[in-house]
């Protein structure tokens, strides 16, 4: 009011198109831009969450559609199969199968780096293509497996999930006692606590022969003189096996694997190193026991492992408790899965070299103390016997099934890198 007094009228006509303001205007226009700038800003923002933001993660109801849908078997009569470890070498193989013939199955895996992970995920990939689906986690969560068994009635858990590798057990030996015992352990509760309880088939392993000189080696054979911790915890894992068969009723079936090999196989393995460093003219390191002796392996083909695994579970009984109590006794069974016809090692260099083309840098050096034994030789009877199968695939075909698969899969990754 003071300023419109000391102004006359034809000033006032000459400020108003300079627009003129009374200070209270001048304030309302101030707070009408503030206003307008922070919520341009706040619509940007907006914007850019729309547009860059990663797309949304599965929800929880996604995961356990995946979850149910990937469990869901073909026909009433068929299986609804936990395969733990189905990233892995045979648990890949073994749900592939397991589907293959209408079997629900859901696999588990941690996706470890024991060995590249990119070869994990690759198996994955054929997984998913088959309509599995591979939950991330591991069997020491007892609350992933608790919500698992929630959702899923499983008929049968497949138990492939181990820390496997004789040798790396001198390196790492706690990742044995987390993976083959506590996580076994921790399995094991969950099926005790499952209502129906799953009839489980687990792999054990050729090593829990340990130092015994008599051959071939019979499931009635001793086992009580291991020659590596990783040998010790797949001992350990038979006895763990026997108790929860004993207290708790689960229908338990451990399959002692002979050096299982094939294609997708596991890079820690000397048929599959000794392909990589002979294509790559790199020394290999062949052991030999005293005196210049043989050191021999009853090497198994991965697909009569596969039917193994698979009349395994076809002739597993039903457990017998629920919810954590025994109702009766429950079948206990241990088979040996081996190929019942040993080769030297240095014979399985000549036949990669065959296949290879390739002269291998051979290095002949004493068997260090590093947990391997001198040779395996199974006798199957009773796995012909009680699950009516031979073994199919002897070295030298498997070998080169092993070496097509190689040759392939590392041509197509390293093209896929350029
Ligand atoms: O049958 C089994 O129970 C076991 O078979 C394999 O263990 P292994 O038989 O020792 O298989 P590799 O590690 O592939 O060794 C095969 C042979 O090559 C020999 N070898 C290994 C490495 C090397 O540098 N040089 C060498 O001569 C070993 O002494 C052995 O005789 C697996 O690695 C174990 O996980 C499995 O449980």
């Amino acid at each position: 009011m003071s300023v419109m007094k000391t102004v006359s009228v034809s000033n006032i006509e000459k400020l108003k198109p300079e627009k003129y303001y009374p200070p209270f205007i001048h304030h309302h226009r101030f707070r009408f831009f503030k206003r307008t700038l922070w919520s341009s800003i706040f619509l940007i923002f907006i914007l850019f969450f729309f547009i860059f933001s990663p797309s949304p993660s599965p929800t929880h109801t996604d995961w356990e559609k995946r979850v149910t849908k990937s469990a869901r078997n073909t026909t009433a009569s068929s299986f609804t199969v936990l395969v733990t470890g189905a990233a892995g070498f045979v648990g890949c193989h073994v749900s592939l199968a397991l589907k293959h013939r209408g079997d629900g199955v859901l696999g588990l895996d941690n996706f470890n780096r024991y060995y590249d992970p990119n070869l994990k995920r690759a198996r994955r990939k054929l997984l998913t293509r088959a309509g599995i689906f591979v939950v991330e986690g591991d069997i020491n969560d007892s609350q992933l497996l608790r919500k698992l068994f929630d959702l899923v009635p499983f008929t049968h858990v497949m138990h492939l999930a181990a820390q496997a590798g004789v040798r790396y057990a001198m390196q790492n030996p706690s990742s044995y006692i987390h993976s083959n015992v506590n996580g076994f352990v921790n399995l094991l509760e969950a099926c005790k606590l499952a209502n129906p309880q799953p009839a489980v088939v687990w792999a054990s392993s050729s090593s829990v022969y340990g130092l015994n000189s008599k051959v071939p080696f019979s499931e009635k054979d001793r086992t009580d003189q291991p020659a590596s911790l990783y040998a010790a915890t797949k001992k350990a894992g038979e006895e763990i096996a026997h108790t929860y068969n004993h207290i708790y009723g689960i229908s338990i079936s451990g399959l002692r694997f002979f050096t299982v090999y094939g294609p997708w196989g596991r890079p820690d393995m000397a048929y599959f190193f000794f392909t990589k460093n002979i294509l790559k003219g790199k020394q290999i390191t062949i052991f030999e026991s005293a005196n210049h002796g043989t050191v021999a392996r009853d090497f198994t083909y991965i697909d009569d492992i596969v039917k193994g695994c698979l009349s395994a579970l076809d002739t597993a009984k039903k457990s017998t408790g629920s919810g954590g109590k025994k109702k009766g006794n429950a079948q206990f069974r241990i088979y040996n899965l081996g190929n019942t016809s040993p080769v030297p090692v240095t014979e399985l260099v000549t036949i990669l070299e065959k296949l290879l083309k390739v002269k291998a840098k051979r290095k002949v050096v004493p068997m260090p103390r590093n947990g391997d034994v001198r040779f395996t030789h199974a006798n199957i009877s009773r796995w012909q016997r009680e699950l009516g199968y031979m073994p199919a695939t002897d070295l030298k075909s498997g070998l080169s099934k092993f070496v097509k698969w190689y040759l392939n899969f590392y041509s197509a990754s390293k093209k896929k890198s350029v």
